[in-house]
């Protein structure tokens, strides 16, 4: 079997872009140890405090972010962490020459009903400061917690796939995840269909039409609330995932955040042969104006993806 570090070797030839990976696959082993235990250890509440973007933080947000930043604080390779629950980019070592921009604990809203939740990490040159497009990204990964701990990275080529194992290494188990170019998945919050647009609307009603509808064929909607447990679906088996810009979330710019949500997502999916767009604009041409800027994220099998930037130039 291959592991890791013998996976990094055929990826990069840079030994301190590997070594970034390492260190953010190190911090989603310990995690993955200590959301294991967290119901009994009683962290699964609030921390009581908010962070930027005024959204209560849960206990694990707080530790999840702490082990990150503690993994990567002994890294020179890394410059700057950018992170969700820290409102300003935090210093690391001056000779650094990498960016990462992470979401510690993606879907926190799910700890209590112990479903899915993940890591998310971009890597970029420090170069080019903070702001830079996903297109830009070195590195990308997330690290989902289910019933078996995945690690899904990607540096230049495929997206890859590994398992934490008993010895708390990451064992390769999919050499290169291939997102289907078609599929009969989608997932939405459809709670929020009163704000829709028209295009998210027509996609939606078109998918609901099933094989009466014009898409001819039928399909299923999915939405656990955790993204990285909804990408992680589509990279396994296709599908399409949609946090479109929407009349309650417009003001803001969109729901999920760039930098650290929908950069390493798209990077990942486009990895995999998948598609990605806030519907008008790849999401990965988009140059960031703030670290915790909002974006609207559609993702996933391409032909699916297609149909919807599809409906954009129609309405
Ligand atoms: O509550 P909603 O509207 O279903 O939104 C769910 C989305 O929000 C998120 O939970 C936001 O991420 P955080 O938990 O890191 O804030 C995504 O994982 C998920 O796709
Ligand atoms: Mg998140
Ligand atoms: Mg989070």
């Amino acid at each position: 079997m291959t592991d890791l570090a013998q996976w990094l070797t055929t990826q990069t030839h840079d030994h301190a872009l590997a070594s970034a990976v390492t260190s953010m696959a190190a911090a989603g082993a310990e995690i993955a140890g200590i959301l294991q235990l967290a119901p009994i250890a009683g962290q699964t509440g609030l921390a009581g405090s908010d962070n930027v973007q005024g959204e209560a933080q849960k206990a694990l947000d707080v530790i999840t972010n702490d082990i990150v930043l503690n993994h990567l604080r002994t890294n020179t390779a890394i410059s700057i962490l950018i992170s969700e629950e820290l409102d300003e980019a935090v210093d690391v070592s001056s000779q650094g020459r990498f960016i990462v921009a992470t979401d510690p604990l993606d879907g926190s809203s799910n700890l209590d009903v112990n479903a899915t939740v993940g890591t998310i990490f971009s890597i970029l040159p420090s170069a080019g400061g903070l702001l830079q497009k996903g297109s830009d990204q070195l590195a990308a990964g997330y690290v989902a917690y289910g019933p078996a701990a995945s690690l899904v990275v990607r540096i230049s080529g495929a997206t890859s796939v590994f398992t934490l194992d008993a010895d708390g290494r990451w064992q390769q188990t999919l050499a290169e995840a291939k997102v289907p170019q078609a599929s009969g998945e989608f997932a939405i919050n459809t709670a929020r269909e009163r704000f829709w647009d028209a295009a998210t609307t027509g996609y939606v009603k078109e998918s609901v039409a099933g094989e009466t509808g014009p898409a001819g064929k039928r399909y299923n909607m999915r939405w656990v609330g955790s993204m990285v447990a909804d990408i992680h679906r589509i990279l396994m088996r296709g599908g399409i995932f949609l946090y479109p810009l929407d009349s309650e979330t417009a003001s803001k710019g969109g729901r999920l955040r760039l930098l650290y949500e929908a950069n390493p997502m798209a990077w990942l999916v486009e990895g995999a042969g998948g598609r990605s767009t806030t519907g008008r604009q790849g999401i990965l041409d988009i140059m960031p104006t703030d670290i915790h800027q909002r974006v609207p994220v559609i993702l996933g099998s391409a032909d699916e993806v297609k149909r919807v930037e599809e409906w954009y130039r129609r309405v």
